[in-house]
């Protein structure tokens, strides 16, 4: 008999910490993810969602602890090389240019990744088909995120960190961005989020970061609580 081992996640946070300012934010994280796999991270504003994602894209490093892709410290720059490669992010920042179209603002994307064809279907996808010809000026906030989804559908890398990516979107959008995750880790897609507002992910594990500044209970807290009286 042969006794296979369990195969190494993609992606491997080993008691990872991670300083600030001189300020610890993230303390002793361990998360292991497989393809498919899925995480969410809640927390109060400044507990350091943000911070989590820009350290998996490799723009801080963990003051301690390891992170690995494949078994590999994604430190080494060689192997850094190729896990940026893997990385879709989206952040608050659109990085739109407004003196393309809208369909241009994907192209351009999928240029730079050497890629080409898919920029029409995604953005009809996102529901902007019609305005492709448009200037970003046109669009509302929402349009820029659907416009920014576009692109991470037309670039097709298997790694997706998503700070806030349900900002400015109506029920449709979050329904949409709901849909085009599904499909993505049903072909085997990781998908990391940073959230405050409810998205429905189905068997992501969820890491609440706790508040770095808890804040003194004002008056409601203390009437919320059972034991004072
Ligand atoms: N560029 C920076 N330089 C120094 N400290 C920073 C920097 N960016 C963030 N921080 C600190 O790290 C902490 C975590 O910030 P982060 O943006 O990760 O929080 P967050 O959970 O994403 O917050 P929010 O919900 O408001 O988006 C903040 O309290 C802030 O003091």
């Amino acid at each position: 008999m042969t006794i296979r081992r369990p195969p190494l996640p993609r992606l491997f946070l080993n008691n990872v910490s991670c300083m600030r300012n001189a300020q610890q934010v993230l303390r002793h994280v361990n998360v292991s993810l497989h393809d498919g796999g899925a995480l969410v991270l809640t927390g109060t504003n400044g507990s350091g969602k943000s911070t989590f994602l820009r350290m998996l894209a490799g723009f801080s490093r963990p003051s301690a602890g390891e992170i690995l892709w494949n078994g590999h410290d994604i430190q080494q720059s060689a192997i850094f090389h190729q896990y940026k490669l893997q990385l879709n992010w989206l952040s608050l920042k659109d990085a739109i240019d407004d003196k393309m179209t809208v369909l241009n603002n994907v192209k351009w994307f999928e240029f730079l990744e050497h890629k080409e064809g898919k920029a029409m279907a995604a953005l009809e996808l996102m529901g902007l088909g019609r305005l492709a010809n448009e200037k970003p000026r046109m669009l509302s906030m929402g349009q820029r995120k659907r416009l920014q989804l576009a692109r991470l559908l037309a670039i097709d890398r298997p790694i997706w960190l998503l700070d806030e990516p349900s900002v400015a979107l109506d029920d449709d959008g979050v329904k949409l961005l709901e849909y085009i995750i599904a499909e993505h880790r049903k072909y085997g897609g990781i998908v990391i989020v940073a959230t405050h507002l409810p998205i429905e992910m189905k068997d992501s594990m969820i890491l609440r970061l706790p508040p770095r500044f808890p804040r003194r209970m004002t008056h409601v807290d203390m009437l919320d609580r059972a034991d004072i009286t």
